[in-house]
């Protein structure tokens, strides 16, 4: 058996934030401070996952295809129809009915699970973390060819070292994503801002 070296998180330095602008210094001049394809899939990956419900772990993961398409997005929650309400978001129960991994479907299964393209062969997945064997197997019968991950927290679990072991033997390739900028901030005021002074607005008080 091949040896899974452990790969640990990797902590991503700390570096300015960048904020998605439709403002350019100049309205002749090509913005120079747009995201790069890596960022903007995978910060897609993160905004799919703050639709989860989970209270522990929130995991996003978003499809692309081979012309930079958005495929499909998807995030850990439970079926549809199963409310939040009737099911347990509970990890520590003696019981396993009562814990949520009974029941939440995994962020990468409903990405292919919701895909919007007929054909997802060739395409690649960007995902928070290094997803189980579950979905390790999805991902290989639905064709993705790429797994672009932000962290492999979970490196030492058999789960893992078996997603990496069938990637292996099918030829699904993975890397951690490395990210150009820590922080990508969405300001939903930025449309209103004045636009010749390109700064946003003094906060007023209380906000
Ligand atoms: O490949 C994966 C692995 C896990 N998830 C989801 C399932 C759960 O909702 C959480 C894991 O919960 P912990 O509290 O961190 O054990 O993440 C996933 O979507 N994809
Ligand atoms: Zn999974």
């Amino acid at each position: 058996m091949a040896d899974y070296p452990i790969n640990r998180n990797r902590f991503v330095k700390l570096s300015r934030p960048i904020l998605i602008s439709n403002m350019a210094p100049s309205k002749s001049e090509k913005r120079e401070q747009y995201l790069s394809w890596d960022d903007y899939f995978m910060a897609s990956a993160f905004l799919a996952a703050k639709r989860s419900k989970d209270p522990a772990s929130q995991v996003g993961a978003c499809i692309v295809d081979s012309e930079h398409r958005i495929v499909g997005t998807g995030y850990n929650g439970f079926p549809r129809g199963c409310s939040d309400d009737d099911f347990p978001w509970s990890k520590t129960s003696a019981n396993n009915l009562e814990n949520k991994y009974m029941y939440v479907v995994h962020a990468e299964a409903n990405a292919i699970l919701n895909k919007n393209a007929a054909d997802i062969r060739g395409s690649r997945l960007y995902v928070a973390l290094f997803p189980c064997n579950e979905c390790a197997k999805l991902i290989i019968q639905s064709g993705i060819k790429e797994v672009i991950y932000m962290s492999d927290k979970h490196a030492t679990r058999e789960h893992t070292i078996a997603s990496k072991m069938l990637f292996d033997k099918c030829g699904v390739n993975y890397r951690q994503y490395e990210p150009n900028e820590s922080r990508v901030v969405i300001d939903f005021n930025e449309i209103d801002w004045d636009k010749q002074n390109q700064m946003p607005p003094t906060p007023s008080k209380g906000v």
